[in-house]
């Protein structure tokens, strides 16, 4: 593995494939194809800049033209009907297990997004319940980056750039566009995926924390070049504009021999994630917990954060210590990959999800504000848990699945039900 996030990479399968010093010789070694595959605009600056260089055994473009493909039968796309939403508190049960056989890419299951990848903006979250391996297909997705959360069940994932074992508690982030297959050592699989339409997602700025923290880069890893020379029949599923669409190649596309360049697909263990907390007073506001950001145009308002809830110390004093009670102006989608949270002591189970979106009332639930009003301060470790949030600038519509699902659960407002009222003297 390669580590590190951002960096300029290179890697070679086979000794020779790379060119030493040029991106596009006359002549690339043994007949190899080199292709550019880029993130960002060409002209984006230099510290945003996302491009790499693959070098292959027959060029990408050597494809028969493409035909609708029918699959993935409750994946969604941007724009979503904004009729759909309201100012309802939604929660969900985890995702049934696949009843027929089905791989990581028809397991998809869309909750909710917002904004347009024709805009170049905004993000989906949604979830996989899988049981099959892509055998002979692959996938591509040209309407966002894809930030993958395993919840139960490792994912090998085969990349054009190399392969990636993701097991839960570790996540994946594979480029816009670069084609990728999913076998489960397994046989089940199921976590959630965060599609990203508009900025690629990068560290957070660290301000005041100074030049370590949180995740830090070097923890981030990249597979190096490992390629197939296949001559047999592979059908490719291509999602663009929301739309899927296939063709079959002769050969296996992952057929890259050797690469160079900083867009790369990436693994993150997330108990690597140094997680900083309050060690006086006070609960600090979750950015603190920000594993990786996509921002918007307006700074410091994110177009998505990828945010965790690690185990960690609890020792601030005279403190309400969980998340206290909220109204946000940015919209949180929220899932568990193990454990409790400590904002919700039933209900929230691990492969479950709940919305809360702008300005949504929400926070501890009664069990979770009775038990925390009445602890005693000691210092208390928090273990055995993860939970994230896709946090977002703009309301995440949930989709028909998302509102008609036997999974929502009917009764998510009893969470904050029967709160007595505050006294005032006399
Ligand atoms: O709603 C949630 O549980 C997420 C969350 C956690 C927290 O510690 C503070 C604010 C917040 O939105
Ligand atoms: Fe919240």
């Amino acid at each position: 593995m390669l580590t590190g996030f951002g960096n300029h990479f290179s890697s070679e399968a086979v000794p020779g494939a790379l060119p030493v010093g040029r991106n596009s010789p006359q002549r690339p070694a043994f007949g190899l194809y080199a292709e550019q595959l880029s993130g960002t605009a060409f002209t984006a600056p230099r510290g945003e800049n996302r491009r790499s260089w693959l070098y292959r055994l027959r060029p990408t473009a050597g494809h028969p033209p493409f035909v609708p493909h029918d699959g993935s039968p409750l994946l969604r796309t941007g724009p979503f009907d904004a009729a759909r939403l309201s100012p309802n508190r939604l929660r969900w049960d985890p995702l049934p297990a696949a009843a027929e056989a089905t791989d990581f890419v028809d397991g998809l299951v869309t909750y909710a997004g917002n904004g347009d990848p024709l805009a170049g903006s905004g993000m989906a979250a949604h979830g996989y319940a899988a049981n099959a391996d892509m055998v002979d297909k692959v996938f591509a997705n040209a309407d966002g980056e894809l930030l993958i959360v395993p919840q139960a069940g490792r994912l090998a994932i085969r990349t054009e750039m190399g392969l990636l074992d993701v097991a839960p508690g570790q996540i994946a982030i594979i480029p816009r566009g670069l084609r990728f297959s999913v076998a489960l050592p397994d046989r089940l699989a199921s976590g959630y995926v965060c599609e990203n339409y508009g900025t690629l997602f990068r560290l957070p700025e660290l301000g005041p924390i100074g030049s370590n923290g949180l995740a830090n880069g070097r923890d981030f890893e990249t597979p190096e070049a490992a390629f197939e020379d296949r001559d047999s029949p592979v059908r490719v599923v291509h999602k663009f504009a929301g739309r899927l669409w296939q063709h079959e190649l002769p050969h296996s596309p992952f057929d890259v021999v050797a690469w160079h360049g900083n867009l790369v697909p990436v693994r993150y263990d997330l108990a690597r994630f140094n997680t900083i907390g309050s060690i006086s007073f006070d609960h600090p506001d979750p950015s603190i917990f920000t594993v990786l950001t996509s921002p918007s145009d307006t700074p410091g308002t994110a177009n998505c954060d990828f945010v965790i809830f690690p185990p960690r110390w609890m020792v601030a004093e005279d403190t309400f210590r969980p998340p206290w009670f909220h109204r946000n102006i940015m919209s949180e989608f929220m899932g568990l990959i193990r454990g409790a949270y400590d904002a919700k002591a039933g209900g929230f189970v691990p492969g479950g999800a709940s919305l809360h979106n702008m300005m949504t009332a929400h926070g501890p639930d009664a069990a979770s504000h009775a038990g925390a009003t009445a602890a005693t301060l000691a210092p208390h470790k928090i273990d055995g848990t993860m939970a994230f949030m896709f946090e977002s600038r703009l309301p995440l519509v949930p989709t028909e699945w998302g509102v008609s699902t036997p999974t929502l659960q009917g009764d998510y407002d009893a969470a904050w039900a029967g709160f007595g009222t505050a006294r005032l003297p006399g």
